[in-house]
């Protein structure tokens, strides 16, 4: 696939710098490929055409973010000031870290229901799970299965840097659906779903929870309990209407349930944990808006290519902690 591109006479497209600005000619589409379909391949082969101009502007944006801060800070710093909350960064590994002796199950067994921008934001949210998984003061141990199809591709193909195979504590097991594969003990096993009225109390060690690895916009409804009950597996929701007044729907994103069970564990109090995890527009107890929902936050298709192992926290982490 080949596209032919015109310098543009614009100086403001996108994120690439002047020198790569272009406007796009677009060839004909083949022969029983929609013209919306042929747009999005082009797009994405576009992408991927250009991933070292967007990688090179991504690290000139961290590097301009960062020394923003620094600037900002040395500012309080000068005026002899407390340092603003929103400026202060936790560590990013936390050597204090205990187990918390659960064990999650992202399950992604639902690629298919997927658009692709939908496998990108659960990549983003896959990365940032495992962040909070070395941050908080508490792990799971956590494993992505199965582990294939285009979610597989994109951290394969698309995710280089973030070295996922080499996550501690993060598994990602190929092919099979383990939970379909009878291998684990049901009666140990909670499938976590808005889609039920039977809450859950309390986590407990030894158990293991599973939540569904979909962005679905809550197109599926009973998706995840339908498997659940399928499995024999005893489904749950968050106890979110006992401990505080939710802004819109009761159906979270699958990273914010991975931190709220992190969280949970720091004094078993899941109002704590509620409020530290969840955006203050969920929160807000005079909006009611029913269209607040948690998965359009998550539309970053580029957030978790900046988790490298080692390097800076990316800006998707940045503004998905400052906005909480
Ligand atoms: C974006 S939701 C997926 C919604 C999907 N339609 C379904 O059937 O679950 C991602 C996952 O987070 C978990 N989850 C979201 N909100 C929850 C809640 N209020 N209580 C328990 N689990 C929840 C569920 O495991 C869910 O599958």
């Amino acid at each position: 696939m080949h596209l032919t591109m015109i310098q543009s006479d614009t100086s403001t497209h996108g994120d690439l710098p002047e020198s790569t600005e272009r406007r796009t000619v677009i060839p004909p589409a083949p022969e029983g490929t929609s013209k919306r379909q042929w747009k999005k391949a082009l797009k994405r082969q576009y992408h991927k055409d250009n991933k070292e101009e967007y990688a090179k502007v991504r690290k000139m944006k961290r590097k301009m973010a960062k020394i923003n801060r620094r600037n900002r800070i040395q500012e309080y710093v000068e005026r002899g000031e407390e340092i603003p909350e929103e400026l202060k960064r936790p560590p990013k590994v936390n050597v204090d870290q205990k187990m918390s002796g659960i064990k999650i199950i992202l399950d992604c067994s639902f690629d298919e229901l997927m658009n692709q921008k939908e496998i990108i934001s659960l990549s983003n949210q896959i990365t940032r799970a495992y962040s909070s998984n070395r941050r908080e003061k508490y792990a799971a141990d956590i494993v992505v299965a199965p582990f294939d199809k285009r979610l597989k591709k994109r951290f394969e193909e698309d995710l280089t840097n973030c070295r996922h195979d080499q996550w501690n504590n993060f598994k990602f097991l190929p092919d099979e659906d383990i939970l379909a594969a009878n291998s684990l003990d049901p009666s140990k096993m909670i499938y976590l779903t808005a889609d039920t009225d039977e809450k859950l109390e309390a986590l407990e060690e030894g158990m293991t929870y599973v939540v569904g690895g979909i962005v679905d916009k809550n197109r599926h409804k009973l998706l995840c309990y339908n498997k659940a009950k399928k499995l024999g597996i005893p489904a749950r929701r968050l106890p979110l209407d006992e401990y505080i007044n939710l802004a819109g729907r009761r159906v979270l994103t699958t990273t914010h349930v991975v931190q709220l069970m992190l969280k949970y564990f720091e004094n078993h109090d899941w109002k704590e944990a509620f409020e530290y995890v969840l955006p203050p527009r969920k929160l807000d107890k005079l909006q009611h808006d029913d269209t607040a929902n948690d998965e359009e936050s998550d539309g970053d298709e580029r957030g978790a290519e900046n988790v490298a192992q080692d390097g800076e926290s990316s800006e998707a982490e940045e503004r998905d902690r400052n906005s909480q």
